[in-house]
């Protein structure tokens, strides 16, 4: 790199430095220069420099000054800040991603901890809830049950072939904000968003999803403006029929190799569906298997403050879906690996189930017609109990309520997974506080609103001295002049990881111990400072190197276990993953060896 010149101005002087461009991932193609302008993946806006105007015929086009891509992040971030409400700010970070991609990664990597809950979580939730009204922009794929037959054909429209990523939703179980159709959107848009700022996998790698089967929700069937299928849900063979061509035209158009996380299916079509898919696809559940993974890893974190091992405590899980389901399961490994037998580990999970009467409505989907929760015992009525949750039915005699519940039980984890917001009550997590000196409480439903507790609350009943972790954000929480910073126990410590991870070494399937592999690999990563403030995660601010660890440690577990594809194997499995990454740098858009 030659030395600067002070007789150039400054434009020119960045333009001499090479400060542009990187070289190694420099576009130099046939793409006209107003089409670079306008095309997210390439533009730069701003940051053009006056040499690349020149070269691509835009010169002109744009204002004079050259923006540093610094200053262009400080630009976005005025911009935002001069927003009230969070879904303008979403809105206009989408809008940004559409015009800048490399841009707006810049921006959500600038400050995660800020940005997150504008992208994700609790934000992308009023998003769903508005989808039809704030849709813009085409984002992603709609792929309608009127498409069945032919959605191989639908798929080969998307422009890119080298997709390695889709994350797919059918819209019947968004958060936990229920069946919103197509406008659930968002979510397969917002987690792939993330695969980008928190793992680094490619954004033109990734394709999100939304199948649209109908939905079931009166107020969607009737908005004027919704975007989606106004019809009410597919089911049954139709339904299956359906996601199975899905499955089979994904590999066929992208290669076996594609990973499919599925996200916010409803419980018995998500559970299903895994079983079916998951030996034979490269392929998870986020709401099962990333919730359980990143909740175990947060278990693993606080013993470390109890000094006991998972075995020794007693879980109580507020729901029996998805995410508790698969808790219980992960833990159930955990504890088996810590040396239990499955019915002495069983023996330490119990779970309120969210509703006592479920009925059969057809072989596989079970409604509840008649809400009052009780414990999941094995003395309920034949028929009433999924097989999922029968593998933890307690032999106990009925217990109706949580608080009879934690009365009976004592636990000393209590964990909500329910979208039952409030549920967590004054009296509930008194009760925890009086039968243990540190009771570990998860209010793990999403969005903020379908928390179980605040973190606020939980601090307060339990006058400090809980552990506290929840999947949406909360802020820092003082109590008698102490302060606690609330861990936010959301899968997005661990799905961008495990994609990371998989998709480095060209996996084809993901066995459940990936994600028990994941916890303990995200458990190892909290320090002494992060438990001693509160937390059981390390601070969003690290959440990529976090990525980078969990995905190097599912690389050694896929070679070790014969799982990997990708030859030969790297040597320095981080660096290999590290060189696949997304690069922020805008790339240099005429050739290097151009100077002025
Ligand atoms: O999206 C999130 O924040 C976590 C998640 O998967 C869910 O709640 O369904
Ligand atoms: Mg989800």
């Amino acid at each position: 790199m030659s030395k600067p010149d002070s007789k150039l101005d400054k434009y020119a002087q960045r333009d001499r430095l090479g400060l542009w461009g990187t070289g190694d991932n420099e576009v130099v193609g046939s793409l006209s220069g107003f089409t670079r302008l306008l095309d997210k993946r390439y533009s730069k806006g701003l940051a053009f420099t006056h040499e690349e105007r020149q070269q691509l015929g835009i010169h002109g086009m744009l204002p004079y000054v050259v923006r540093e891509p610094s200053e262009q992040v400080e630009h976005c971030r005025a911009l935002l800040a001069r927003l009230d409400q969070d879904l303008d700010k979403y809105m206009y970070l989408i809008s940004l991603s559409e015009r800048n991609e490399r841009l707006f990664y810049n921006v959500l990597s600038s400050d995660i901890a800020y940005m997150m809950p504008l992208v994700y979580t609790p934000t992308v939730g009023l998003a769903c809830q508005r989808y039809s009204l704030i849709h813009q922009n085409a984002k992603g794929m709609f792929i309608s049950i009127k498409d069945k037959g032919h959605i191989y054909d639908v798929l080969k429209n998307w422009p890119e072939t080298d997709v390695r990523a889709i994350v797919v939703t059918d819209g019947e179980r968004i958060l936990g904000l229920g069946d919103l159709g197509a406008n659930g959107m968002g979510i397969p848009v917002g987690k792939l968003s993330l695969y980008t700022a928190l793992a680094g996998i490619k954004p033109s790698q990734c394709l999100p999803i939304t199948l649209d089967v109908g939905t079931n929700t009166e107020s969607i069937l009737e908005d004027p403006l919704y975007i989606g299928l106004r019809e009410r849900r597919a089911t049954g063979d139709l339904y299956d029929e359906f996601i199975d061509e899905f499955m089979h035209a994904c590999v066929r158009r992208f290669g076996q190799n594609c990973l499919i996380q599925f996200e916010d299916f409803a419980n018995a079509n998500a559970f299903r569906l895994l079983s079916k898919y998951r030996d034979s696809f490269c392929t998870f559940n986020d709401d099962i298997q990333g919730t359980a993974s990143v909740a175990v890893a947060g278990l693993l974190a606080s013993l470390k403050i109890k000094k006991t091992q998972l075995k020794d405590n007693t879980l109580l899980f507020l729901g029996a879906g998805e995410a508790a389901l698969g808790i219980a399961n992960l833990c159930l490994m955990a504890m088996k690996v810590e040396g239990l037998t499955e019915e002495e580990a069983k023996a330490r999970i119990w779970m309120v189930d969210r509703c006592r009467y479920i009925i059969k409505i057809h072989p596989d989907t079970y409604r509840c017609f008649l809400c009052s929760r009780g414990v999941i015992t094995r003395d309920r009525p034949k028929g009433g109990l999924t097989e999922h949750k029968l593998h933890f039915a307690q032999l106990h005699e009925p217990i109706d309520t949580l608080a009879e519940a934690v009365r009976k039980v004592r636990p000393n984890v209590l964990i909500g997974a329910a979208a039952q917001g409030g549920a967590f009550n004054q009296e509930i997590l008194e009760l925890m506080a009086d039968i243990n000196e540190t009771p570990i409480i998860f209010a793990l439903s999403n969005p903020t609103s379908k928390a179980e507790c605040t973190a606020e609350e939980a601090y307060t009943y339990t006058k400090g001295r809980c552990i506290f972790a929840s999947g949406s954000p909360f802020a820092p929480v003082t109590y008698n002049n102490k302060k606690f910073y609330p861990g936010q126990g959301n899968n997005s410590y661990i799905f961008p990881g495990v994609a990371l991870g998989v998709l480095c070494a060209g996996m084809l399937n993901i066995p459940e111990q990936v994600f028990l592999v994941a916890a303990e690999r995200l458990a190892e990563l909290v320090s002494k400072d992060d438990l001693a403030k509160g937390s059981l995660y390390p601070p969003l601010s690290s959440i990529v190197s976090c990525s980078m660890a969990i995905a190097e440690r599912i690389v050694e577990y896929a070679y070790k276990n014969g799982l990997a594809t990708v030859r030969p194997e790297p040597v320095n499995k981080l660096a290999f993953i590290k060189a696949q990454m997304y690069d922020l740098d805008y790339p240099r858009s005429v050739p290097a060896t151009y100077k002025m």
